[in-house]
């Protein structure tokens, strides 16, 4: 990574879960490289009462697994200023506004400014809006604005959102951040497609029969139990990573690989994905709620005994779809896709499974692309070859390849590449409003559905894959979810290098 502009970064909700879990890591490995110099210095802001010391401890505290010395951590450490906030509040902007001058001058950052908003969306209006009126953006360097999804929380306020940004920033200073786009294995697709002839020239409704996108996590909700249940996996999964995913798998590849390229492609992607009424939600769409189980021997409490969850809650902790994409290419294609929380492992990963059109059909079996986004990264493809002595029965074999561990050490984090991007000025993995536009559009006939449904919740036991529904889904259009733990892979020496 080249070394970094000098930047101030104003963070948004620096007291919270993403902020500590991934933003200051990163913010690190980027001190560590070099990438941020001596040139930098950090306002985290929030409304809890916290001294510039105890900002710092909470921080040394998230970046202590990567073992900094004590040199390097007071070093990086300096750079960070806490400012107790509450972001309705206007007055709090005028002592903002001389913090990042006096920071300014200290630091000699040229004026060039990163706004974080590492909070819920109801806040970003007002925020940008406040930042303009305290002239906090009026500086001779860059003012750019980071926002965390889901951008808006349906279309409509979503839209207002994008208005009230763009009379304070011009799009081009406007970061919509998803975090999967910065990571390697979905990097990886378009190189995947665009470099493989043998794949790109298979991939269309002529020879691919499914897709699945599947998004799974052991996790509960933990503490994020005020954002999450106002939220629900549609929109904190679906909306953004899932879409975006789907996008890039679905969309046309364009002749060159720019910004503005991708885009159109990921845009009119989007665009083909059709829009459910509620019957078609009802047949396409399930969702679910988990309640206690056990995994890997620990017990788990169901998601309505969590903290800050409504004891009545219907939000959704789990959401299996099929969608289908109205054009040429992918017409007739399913393109599933699941997520949950407190499911059996954490497992990000996409299938490609190709019809099977061999004159040998009845002993072969399906080909499947799988790519293994996380915990492991990499990709496998599951081929048919003649079974030892048996000449007319097949035994499956799996081109593997994944990343081994020194690898993934020195390959940069989602965060890292993101917040690099930004202080670079590279948009390219960030999402435009059109997509996003695009994503809610899709969106929001489901969740106005299911809003409208007033049936028992279906629910699943913590550490299964989900409800039975989410099976049935697949299984009456003739296909089933391929599954199996990486340990299955790994035991069995199929995903070694
Ligand atoms: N956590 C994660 O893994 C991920 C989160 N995100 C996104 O990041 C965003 C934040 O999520 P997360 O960090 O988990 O949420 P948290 O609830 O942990 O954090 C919210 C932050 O907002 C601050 N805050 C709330 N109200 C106010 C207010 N009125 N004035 C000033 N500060 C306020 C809180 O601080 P205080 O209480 O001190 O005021 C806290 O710092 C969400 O949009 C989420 O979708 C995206 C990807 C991953
Ligand atoms: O955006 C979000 O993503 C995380 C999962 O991210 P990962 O990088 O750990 O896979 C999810 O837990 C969270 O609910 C959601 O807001």
């Amino acid at each position: 990574m080249n070394n970094s502009e000098p930047v101030l970064m104003m963070l948004f909700g620096a007291t919270g879960d993403l902020a500590k879990r991934k933003l200051y890591p990163a913010f690190f490995r980027l001190f560590r490289q070099q990438v941020l110099n001596n040139h930098f210095a950090v306002i985290g802001t929030a409304r809890r009462p916290w001294s510039d010391d105890h900002f710092r401890e909470v921080i040394a505290d998230a970046i202590a697994d990567q073992n900094p010395t004590e040199p390097e951590q007071s070093a990086f450490l300096q750079h960070f200023y806490y400012q107790s906030h509450d972001v309705g509040d206007a007055s709090h902007y005028q002592t903002l506004a001389k913090l990042a001058d006096k920071l300014d001058q200290q630091y000699q950052l040229a004026g060039n400014r990163m706004y974080y908003l590492a909070m819920a969306p109801r806040f970003f209006g007002q925020i940008v809006t406040q930042l303009k009126a305290a002239k906090i953006i009026d500086t001779a360097g860059f003012n750019r604005v980071v926002l965390e999804k889901p951008f808006g929380t349906d279309y409509e306020s979503a839209n207002k959102l994008s208005q009230e940004l763009t009379q304070v920033f011009p799009e081009k200073d406007i970061f919509r951040i998803d975090h999967y786009l910065g990571k390697e294995m979905i990097q990886n697709i378009l190189t995947l497609r665009a470099t493989n002839s043998l794949l790109e020239s298979q991939w269309s409704n002529q020879y691919i029969d499914n897709v699945q996108i599947t998004f799974a996590e052991a996790l509960g909700v933990e503490q994020r139990g005020g954002y999450y249940d106002q939220t629900g996996a549609l929109k904190d999964m679906v909306q953004n990573h899932i879409l975006q995913v789907l996008s890039l798998l679905a969309m046309e590849l364009p002749t060159k690989m720019s910004e503005a390229a991708i885009r159109t492609g990921k845009v009119a992607a989007l665009k083909a994905v059709r829009i459910y009424n509620a019957a078609e939600v009802a047949e396409n769409f399930v969702r679910g709620q988990y309640t206690a189980g056990s995994l890997n021997n620990a017990q788990f409490a169901g998601y309505r005994e969590e903290p800050a969850v409504d004891p009545q809650s219907r939000t959704e902790t789990f959401v299996a779809g099929k969608f289908q994409i109205d054009n040429e290419r992918w017409q007739g294609v399913p393109f599933y896709v699941r997520t949950g929380k407190r499911l059996t492992e954490k497992g990000t990963r996409i299938n490609i499974v190709f019809k099977n059109l061999t004159a040998n059909a009845a002993i072969a079996t399906q080909n499947i692309l799988t790519i293994y986004i996380q915990p492991t990264e990499g990709f496998s493809l599951s081929l048919n070859g003649k079974a030892l002595d048996n000449q007319s029965t097949t035994t499956p074999i799996r081109l593997s390849y994944r990343h081994d561990s020194q690898m993934m050490a020195n390959t940069p984090e989602a965060y890292e590449r993101l917040l690099h991007d930004i202080i670079t000025g590279d948009a390219t993995n960030f999402t435009h409003w059109d997509e996003v536009a695009q994503s809610w559009r899709i969106v929001d006939t489901i969740r106005q559905a299911w809003d409208q449904d007033d049936q028992p919740l279906p629910t699943y036991a913590a550490g299964t894959m989900g409800p039975k529904a989410a099976f049935d889904l697949v299984a009456k259009n003739g296909n089933q979810w391929i599954w199996q733990p990486d340990t299955w892979f790994v035991e069995r020496g199929l995903l070694n290098r």
